[in-house]
C-alpha cells in the first residue's frame, strides 16, 4: 500500500457480532464505547458499508471468515486457544477447563469465542470444585469480548507490500492483534506477506498512520501511538525501504483525538479533510534514513512538512468553514474519518451533514452510509476500514 487514495482493491473489515451484546452501561467504559449500541442494527449498517464497497468493485474480507479459515492449521489452533487463555485470572483448573473446552469446538465456533468472548456461566462444567467459579458472578467473563474489532484499521497496517500486526495500547484491544496475526501468519492467502515493524512491543495503532504518498508516511502521536512506537515503525519502514519520510505529528491525548485519522484523513492525492481547530496547530517532527541511523528535526508546521516529503507545493485542505461547535460536533462523530475509495470518491457517515457537504462543494464525491449504531464505539469508515490492496495512483 503507497497511498491512502489509490483505488480500492481489497479490503478486511469485521462484521459486528456477538461481542457487541456484551456491553452494559458497567463495562462499556473500560470496553471503549461511549454507548450501547442496537446490537442488529449496528449489523444492518455494517452489511450496508459492505454492499457499498462491493458495488464499487472493492474485494471485502470478513475478518471472522479469515481467522475460522487460518484455524484450519493446528499450530494456529494452539496459538489461538493460548492468546484466548488468561491462566492468571482464571488460575490453573478453570484455565485447563477453558483449553480443553477451545479444543474441543470447531473452528467457527472456535473463531466466534475468541471474538465474542465467554462468561462463567457459557463456560462447560468440569469435574470437581472451584473456588474461582463459586466467586465469580455467572456473567463474568472467562474470555472477554472484543467489541472494537469492528474497528479493524488498528490492528494491522498494510505498508507498502508488508503488513504490520500492531501494538494496541489499550487493554481492552490487546488481544486484537493476537488474532490478527494469526490470520496472518496461517491464512493461505497471506503465506507470502512479508512483515513491516517486527515483533515490537511500543503501542503503534493504525488509525495513526498515514502514507500521504509513496515513500511518505504520517504517524500521529498521542493518546495511542507513542514515540517509542513511532520511532520503531518508522525504524522498520527505513530498514525496509518503504518510506523515505515519515513525519511524526503529535496530537491531543484525548479520547475525541484518539488516532490521528479522527482529526485527518485524506480524500484526494493532495488533499485532505482536516476538523479546522487543528489545521494551524498541527505540528511534525520529520524522520528520515541516515545510514543505519535515522535524522530528526522539526518540529514544523504539518501541512508544510508533509507537502516538502509528497514533493507538491502545498496540500489542499477542504476547507468546511464550520463554525466551532459544528465543527466539533461532526469532528466527534467522525467527520473527518472518511475512507477514499479511489481518488476524489470517499465513504462518510451520513450524520456529518455540513462536513459532507463542504466535501461536496470542493469536487469530492461521498458515499454516504448510516452510522448511528456503529459509532457508537466511536469510529468511522475509515477506521472501520483495513486497506489489503490498493491500485497505483
Ligand atoms: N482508527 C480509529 O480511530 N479507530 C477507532 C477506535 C475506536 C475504539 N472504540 C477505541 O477506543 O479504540
Amino acid at each position: 500500500m503507497a497511498s491512502e487514495v489509490g483505488p480500492l482493491h481489497t479490503v478486511l473489515l469485521h462484521r459486528p457480532g456477538t461481542e457487541l451484546k456484551r456491553l452494559t452501561p458497567r463495562n462499556s467504559d473500560q470496553l471503549l464505547f461511549d454507548a450501547i449500541p442496537w446490537v442488529d442494527r449496528a449489523q444492518d449498517e455494517h452489511d450496508a458499508f459492505t454492499d457499498l464497497l462491493r458495488s464499487r468493485g472493492v474485494e471485502v474480507l470478513l475478518l471472522h471468515e479469515l481467522l475460522a479459515e487460518a484455524l484450519d492449521d493446528p499450530r494456529a489452533r494452539a496459538a489461538a486457544t493460548h492468546s484466548g487463555v488468561d491462566e492468571r485470572r482464571l488460575g490453573t483448573e478453570i484455565a485447563d477447563t477453558l483449553r480443553s473446552h477451545l479444543y474441543s469446538v470447531d473452528n467457527d465456533t472456535l473463531a466466534r469465542t475468541l471474538i465474542a468472548g465467554m462468561t462463567f456461566e457459557e463456560l462447560p462444567a468440569a469435574e470437581g470444585q472451584s473456588l474461582v467459579r463459586r466467586m465469580h458472578h455467572a456473567h463474568d467473563f472467562v474470555i472477554d469480548p472484543l467489541p472494537n474489532l469492528l474497528f479493524t484499521r488498528d490492528s494491522s497496517v498494510w505498508v507498502g507490500d508488508r503488513v504490520a500486526i500492531t501494538a494496541l495500547a489499550m487493554p481492552a484491544r490487546r488481544r486484537e492483534s493476537a488474532l490478527t496475526d494469526l490470520v496472518y501468519a496461517y491464512h493461505p492467502r497471506f503465506s507470502r506477506t512479508a512483515r513491516a515493524y517486527g515483533a515490537h512491543s511500543a503501542p503503534v495503532e493504525g488509525g495513526d498512520v498515514l502514507q500521504l504518498a509513496p515513500g511518505v508516511a504520517a504517524i500521529g502521536v498521542g493518546e495511542r501511538t507513542s514515540p517509542a512506537g513511532a520511532e520503531s515503525l518508522a525504524r522498520s519502514m527505513f530498514a525496509d525501504d518503504l518510506a523515505h519520510t515519515v513525519l511524526a505529528v503529535p496530537i491531543a491525548q484525548t479520547r475525541a483525538s484518539m488516532h490521528l485519522d479522527t482529526v485527518c484523513t485524506m480524500v484526494d492525492r493532495d488533499t485532505v479533510v482536516m476538523y479546522p481547530a487543528v489545521q494551524d496547530t498541527l505540528t511534525a517532527y520529520s524522520l528520515q534514513p541516515a545510514g543505519d541511523d535515522i535524522k530528526v528535526s522539526g518540529p514544523e508546521p504539518f501541512l508544510e512538512s508533509a507537502a516538502e516529503a509528497m514533493g507538491i507545493d502545498r496540500i489542499r485542505v477542504i476547507d468546511t468553514g464550520l463554525d466551532p461547535v459544528t465543527a466539533e460536533r461532526e469532528q466527534w462523530e467522525d467527520g473527518n474519518n472518511t475512507l477514499a475509495v479511489s481518488p476524489g470518491v470517499v465513504v462518510a457517515y451520513e450524520r456529518n451533514v455540513e462536513t459532507n457537504a463542504r466535501l461536496e462543494e470542493a469536487g469530492i464525491e461521498v458515499l454516504r452510509i448510516r452510522g448511528s449504531e456503529l459509532g457508537s464505539g466511536r469510529g468511522g469508515p475509515r477506521c472501520m476500514s483495513s486497506p489489503i490492496a490498493r491500485g497505483a495512483l
